[in-house]
């Protein structure tokens, strides 16, 4: 069996590609950095070392590896005959990768009707129905129609920590042991292969990609804009002052408010969730730079997206949200020269305010939230320790 998988970075190692190859599958990555493409054809493998008691290293293979930029032709090959394709691009980079595939999945039509499930693996609500549209305004609708004949786009949860380590002579992912990969089975096209290993089938995927995405990422995104605003480097330092702790942990409270109304789950199991959570993210044999937490403030900050959306829903219910809106704003103050969102975000401040800022990129319109997050914004730049809430 042959999966294609777009993005070789740290979760395509230590996850998609991880489980896909314990599963019996043949994986072939698709990047656009030719280092790590020649790494993994030079080696036929990569490694993976898994931060439990043991520090366990596992050698996954066999893999091989395409770029997309030079390499356009064998990657519409790989499209045309592989039984699975995944991705891990980073949400933002669905709309790049849209073209090959679009291109592939044309010839594919033509050569190959086996079924095919397309699946985008990232932080994000409906990644794969992202992609779907993405490949939708390339091609003609009448093709459109011919590719979903065969083709599926099965929306995903994925939730393990991995990162990578610079090495001369491998690629090498470095992960949680725990993880978590929920996949929409109503939106499966193939039934005929096997179940991935690590992979649950659900037949509603909202309650764990929420629970995920406002829990998780967002728990991880206010950690990294406060732990910001106290000169922490990373996210285990962070968590180290009580301060934050209970910041983070006031703030995942407040969320877990909006599953107790919309899904159904026990106060206990949010407990539990929580507090394992915190647990995963203070994980003294990780060091997790701020700054890749924090990455992309931008898309983080969105109407969708991790912090701004459960805001919108507690505020819809009329239940409390003040330490998500302290996380907003101190996410507006946050400020890393190497993101290209975070410096675009603080030039927008510069040029226009923080207040258009925050009404442009939460896309929030209530007045008196705005005003909070604004008085928030400006309270957390004079000190911040006089705002984390008890
Ligand atoms: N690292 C983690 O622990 C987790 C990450 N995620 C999600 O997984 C996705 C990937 O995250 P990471 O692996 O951490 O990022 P990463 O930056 O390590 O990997 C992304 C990879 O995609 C490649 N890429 C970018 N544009 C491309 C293109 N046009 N064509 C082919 N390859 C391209 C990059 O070169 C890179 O190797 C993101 O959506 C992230 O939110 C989700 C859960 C856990
Ligand atoms: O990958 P993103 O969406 O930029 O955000 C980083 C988040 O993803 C993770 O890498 C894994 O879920 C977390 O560390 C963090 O919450």
């Amino acid at each position: 069996m042959r999966a294609l998988h777009f993005g070789a970075g740290n979760i395509g190692k230590g996850f998609i590609g991880y489980f896909l190859n314990k599963t019996g599958y043949e994986v072939c990555f698709v990047d656009v950095d030719q280092k790590a493409v020649d790494q993994f054809n030079q080696n036929n493998r990569y490694l993976v070392e898994i931060l439990d008691d043991a520090r366990t290293v596992e050698s996954i293979s066999p893999v091989s590896a395409l770029n997309s930029l030079t390499q356009a032709e064998e990657v519409i090959e790989q499209i045309e005959n592989a039984d699975i394709i995944t991705t891990s691009v980073g949400v933002n980079n669905l709309s790049r990768i849209a073209p090959v595939l679009s291109q592939g999945l044309l010839r594919r039509i033509k050569k190959n009707k086996n079924k095919l499930d397309i699946i985008a693996n990232e932080n994000a609500i409906n990644a794969s129905s992202t992609l779907k549209s993405e490949i939708e305004k390339l091609v003609a609708p009448g093709e459109m129609d011919e590719i979903l004949t065969l083709a599926g786009f099965p929306n995903a949860s994925i939730d393990r920590l991995a990162l990578s380590r610079e090495d001369e002579q491998d690629q090498i992912a470095i992960v949680e042991p725990v993880y978590e990969w929920v996949i929409n089975q109503k939106e499966l096209a193939n039934h005929e292969l096997p179940s991935i290993e690590g992979a649950t089938y659900v037949e509603e995927l909202k309650p764990y990609i929420e629970r995920k995405l406002f829990v998780v990422n967002m728990g991880h995104a206010a950690t990294a804009y406060i732990g910001y605003l106290y000169n922490e480097s990373t996210i285990q330092s962070a968590l180290q002052r009580p301060e934050i702790e209970q910041f983070v942990r006031g703030v995942m409270n407040e969320t877990a408010q909006y599953f107790l109304k919309k899904h159904n789950v026990s106060q206990e199991e949010m407990k539990n969730y929580i507090k394992k959570t915190i647990i995963r993210f203070k994980n003294q044999n990780i060091s997790d730079n701020i700054f890749r937490v924090g990455r992309s403030p931008i898309r983080k900050l969105g109407y969708d997206e991790r912090l701004v959306k459960p805001m919108r829903e507690l505020s819809e219910l009329d239940l409390p949200s003040d330490y998500l809106a302290v996380a907003i704003s101190a996410g507006f103050i946050y400020d890393d020269p190497q993101d290209g969102e975070s410096a675009a975000l603080q030039d927008f401040i510069r040029e226009h305010g923080v207040e258009q800022a925050i009404r442009h990129y939460t896309g929030i319109t209530d007045d008196r939230i705005l005003t909070s997050l604004k008085e928030n914004y400006f309270k957390l730049k004079e000190n911040v320790t006089s705002v984390l809430i008890d």
